[in-house]
């Protein structure tokens, strides 16, 4: 099995649901993003997949969350956590790599230096 990761980040507003913490306040955060793909086979190039294709991918679904204010979106009427916006960096990924070999395997969203969520898949 072979892993790719590639490193982005985004900036953006959320308030989130947490009953009487300080995080119910509007805020912001710069968002680092890792992003993990996998899968087994190498194609003639000897590449899981270029860096690049994967590097364009993401940034379309990165766009999507950059400057926004993340309650606003639909997917995050729940709770725009890190662990939400995990959820949501695979899926949209995951959508753009369908009918490939390549898999996301791991997404993991950092809020802070010290804090951070990983989605599995
Ligand atoms: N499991 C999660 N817990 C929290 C999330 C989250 O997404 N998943 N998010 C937050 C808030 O976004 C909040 O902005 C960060 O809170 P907190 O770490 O408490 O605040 P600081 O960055 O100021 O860190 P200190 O250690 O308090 O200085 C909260 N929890
Ligand atoms: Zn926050």
């Amino acid at each position: 099995m072979f892993e790719l990761k590639i490193l982005t980040h985004f900036a953006a507003a959320h308030q989130l649901r947490m009953v009487a913490k300080k995080c119910e306040n509007l805020h912001g955060h710069n968002w680092k993003v890792e992003v993990c793909v996998a899968g087994d086979t190498l194609n003639s190039w000897g590449v899981l997949m270029d860096f690049g294709e994967l590097k364009v991918h993401v940034a379309e679904v990165i766009d999507t969350l950059d400057h926004k204010f993340l309650n606003e979106l639909p997917f995050f009427k729940g709770n725009p956590s890190s662990e939400n916006i995990a959820v949501y960096i695979a899926q949209a990924l995951a959508a753009k790599l369908e009918g490939t070999d390549v898999r996301v395997s791991r997404v993991t969203t950092w809020e802070s230096e010290d804090a951070c969520a990983t989605y599995r898949p």
